[in-house]
């Protein structure tokens, strides 16, 4: 059914549907793990001192913290804080939705040991998630159909709390080219000079 959005553009309802898509939207296949992939219970370090996500030298980014589960999961926490907020006292939902691009991110990269990007990110808030509360993100390989990879997530209110958040995305594979030839070069040769700022990478840079 078409309907009409406010700017009098055309749009579809299955767009705004609650009903989900068929997902993985496309025939894809579930890989063995790399078989240098980090074994389940393993603490995943930061994998770059200044990602928003994930960087412990950014004061106050999400410091999302991610630990292998089964073969195809990964858990991550983050916490709420202030400077988080879009609402009084509630996060805002654009950080949500980093949190889980990071921890999907996180999930594609460490398990299938290849670069990888954002291609798109879908995201259902379902609950507020006030100031102060852990967020704890269930993340899963779903697929891989060539380049494209495809992972989903739910986020839950602590550890046994009802979901709050769900998201679905498309990563893409890309070469190591991807990064050297569209960063900004001061930052690569920060990287070059200080190695360590890559804390866990899933395949060896060298810019
Ligand atoms: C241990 C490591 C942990 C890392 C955690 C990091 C978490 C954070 C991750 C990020 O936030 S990455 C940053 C945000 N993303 C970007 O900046 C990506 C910007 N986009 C691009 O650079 C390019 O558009 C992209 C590399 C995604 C694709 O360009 P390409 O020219 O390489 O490929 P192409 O456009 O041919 O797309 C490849 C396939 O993906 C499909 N595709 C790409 N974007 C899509 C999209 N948005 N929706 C649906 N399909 C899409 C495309 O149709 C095609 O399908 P087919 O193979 O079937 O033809």
């Amino acid at each position: 059914m078409r309907v009409r959005g406010h700017n009098g553009a055309r749009a579809y309802s299955s767009v705004v549907s609650r009903t989900p898509a068929p997902w993985p939207p496309v025939p894809t296949e579930l890989p063995e793990p790399h078989p240098d992939a980090p074994a389940a219970g393993t603490d995943l370090p930061p994998h770059y001192a200044f990602c928003f996500g994930c960087g412990d030298k950014q004061g106050d980014g999400l410091h999302l913290r991610a630990k292998v589960g089964g073969e195809h999961t990964i858990r991550s926490r983050f916490t709420v804080t202030e400077a988080h907020q879009g609402a009084p006292g509630l996060a805002h939902g654009g950080l949500l939705a980093c949190a889980f691009d990071e921890a999907l991110g996180t999930t594609v990269g460490h398990l299938l040991r290849k670069p990888a990007v954002t291609g798109k990110l879908e995201t259902d808030f379902l609950l507020p998630v006030p100031v102060g509360t852990t967020l704890v993100i269930d993340a899963h390989l779903d697929g891989v159909a060539g380049r494209k990879v495809y992972a989903s997530a739910e986020g839950r209110l602590g550890a046994d709390g009802p979901v709050a958040v769900r998201a679905r995305a498309l990563f893409v594979v890309v070469e190591l080219k991807h990064f050297l030839d569209n960063g900004r070069e001061a930052d690569l040769r920060a990287v070059a000079a200080d190695p360590s700022l890559l804390g866990s990478r899933p395949v060896e840079l060298n810019p």
